[in-house]
């Protein structure tokens, strides 16, 4: 997957000096993980090798023999403006280098410069081109409203415009290798999204879920990172912890706003670092695989209470998704009701029911607050308990006429009806007319609904329509 190409775009190191090139190579490969590292030692040939690979960032030192850092810096940025140049200079020419910075180079660092600093350097530089091209993309599949892998997503039932720019979104991002954070209510699907990011990124390893709430920070270590032989009481062999098991692969954390404080220290750290130590070990593993993280809490009254780490939590959304509630996508009911009677009935072996008109205008006035997990567990009852052609709304009714009366319960004095005190109050008369009118129209027309929403039997609301008619 993206671990063996790292950056997606290569790196040219362009240096005079053979020994800096060859110690910069290693320091490249061996610290920060990065593959296809080019070297160029005569400045004359670095646009030819630009023309001709595929290179996102140059490293670029100042005194060199024939063509300078300064006149190459020049034609690169004529010719090849998306590539980032990081200029390596000498002590004595920090003013040159900072004319550099003014001509559009992305950074500079004096050669004595920690070698650490230097590489977190131009992790930044990649992680900016990583977003431009993100950025891009996205503009792209926005503009032409097209998907390019719509196959990956047919397991969310949707025609919802929301849940398309989030398809959009996710094909966009979906060879980077920063983390993703998928928010969202409890059974909005969160699980399938991440499911789908896994699947667009074509990576060869495995998608590896850890519910991490409920973890305690031991049983959290010793899951994500595994231990030696001998780590602790107890463990008689070494075992490989999910980091490990999602190599090429994700590793995705559900239920991440539940984290302890001391885990969340170690993710942010295995994040930042790239890298961990099993229990009982002191040589450190790379992390290869992209993490997805998922949370139904809102994570940004966590930061507020400090109960959620503020850089874990930035870092976590570098990618963010936030999958909105049924309520909010209520023209995906017809979809999802038809797919789960299909699906229920399939699985239950029997014949699949027709949903009655009614059903769609009564489940729209419901705030479903276990989202698709309830509509789900809902439509699959009422089949199990099925017996005509026609669905029967029994099942609905019940779950959805006692949520109502714990919200009607629960009403308080800010929820009623405001009458200015400047104006005349209505007569009874007509605000029973004016309820019946929004009854109706809320029911979409259909009686029984419409006399259930406000108390009435459907004999004694068509009895009012009618004296209502002109
Ligand atoms: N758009 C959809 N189309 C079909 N099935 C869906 C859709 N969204 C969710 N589901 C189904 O609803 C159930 C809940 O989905 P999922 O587990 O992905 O939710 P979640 O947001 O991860 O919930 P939680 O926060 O509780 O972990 C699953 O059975 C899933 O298959």
């Amino acid at each position: 997957m993206h671990t063996s190409c790292y950056p997606q775009r290569g790196i040219l190191l362009v240096d005079d000096e053979e020994a800096f090139l060859r110690s910069m190579s290693v320091a490249l490969e061996r610290q920060a993980g990065f593959s296809h590292l080019y070297r160029c030692q005569d400045s004359r040939q670095a646009m030819s090798m630009l023309a001709t690979h595929p290179i996102g960032i140059v490293l670029l030192d100042l005194t060199m023999p024939y063509l300078s850092g300064e006149e190459l810096l020049s034609q690169i940025s004529a010719q090849h403006p998306d590539i980032s140049v990081i200029i390596i200079s000498g002590l004595n020419q920090l003013e040159t280098a900072m004319d550099c910075i003014r001509s559009g180079a992305f950074d500079y660092y004096v050669k004595t410069t920690e070698e650490r600093r230097l590489i977190d350097g131009i992790k930044r530089a990649v992680q900016m081109q990583q977003m431009q091209a993100e950025n891009q993309a996205l503009r792209q599949r926005v503009l032409s409203d097209t998907l390019e892998q719509p196959e990956v997503f047919a397991q969310v039932i949707t025609q919802n415009k929301a849940m398309r720019a989030i398809f959009q979104y996710l094909e966009s991002i979906s060879t980077s290798l920063q983390p993703v954070l998928i928010s969202g209510e409890s059974g909005v699907g969160k699980e399938q999204i991440a499911q789908a990011i896994h699947t667009l990124s074509r990576s060869h390893g495995p998608l590896i879920s850890v519910n991490v709430a409920g973890l305690d920070d031991n049983v959290f270590s010793d899951t994500l990172f595994g231990h030696r032989r001998g780590a602790f009481t107890g463990a008689d062999t070494a075992r490989s912890g999910m980091i490990e098991q999602a190599t090429g692969g994700t590793l995705f954390l559900d239920e991440i706003g539940d984290l302890s404080p001391a885990s969340q220290v170690k993710l942010l750290r295995l994040i930042q670092e790239g890298e961990y130590y099993p229990l009982g070990s002191d040589r450190p593993k790379r992390l290869r695989a992209r993490i997805i993280a998922a949370t139904h809490q809102d994570l940004e009254a966590k930061l507020a209470s400090n109960d959620f780490r503020n850089d874990l939590y930035y870092r976590l959304k570098v990618h963010h998704v936030e999958v909105p509630p049924l309520r909010q996508r209520l023209d995906d009911l017809p979809l999802l009701l038809d797919y789960f009677l299909a699906e229920a009935a399939k699985e239950l072996s029997k014949s699949t029911p027709t949903a009655p008109k009614e059903l769609y205008a009564l489940l729209s006035h419901y705030h479903w607050p276990g989202n698709i997990r309830e509509l789900k567990a809902l439509v699959y009852d009422a089949v199990s308990r099925h017996k005509a052609r026609v669905l029967s709304m029994d099942v609905f009714r019940q779950v959805i006429h006692s949520e109502s009366k714990t919200l009607d319960t629960s009403a308080n004095a800010s929820d009623r009806v405001y009458f200015p005190s400047e104006k005349p109050l209505p007569t009874v008369q007509e605000i029973n007319q004016l309820l019946i009118d929004e009854a109706m129209t809320r029911a979409q027309g259909n009686q029984s609904l419409a006399a259930r929403l406000i108390g009435l039997s459907q004999p004694a609301l068509n009895k009012r329509l009618k004296k209502s008619a002109p």
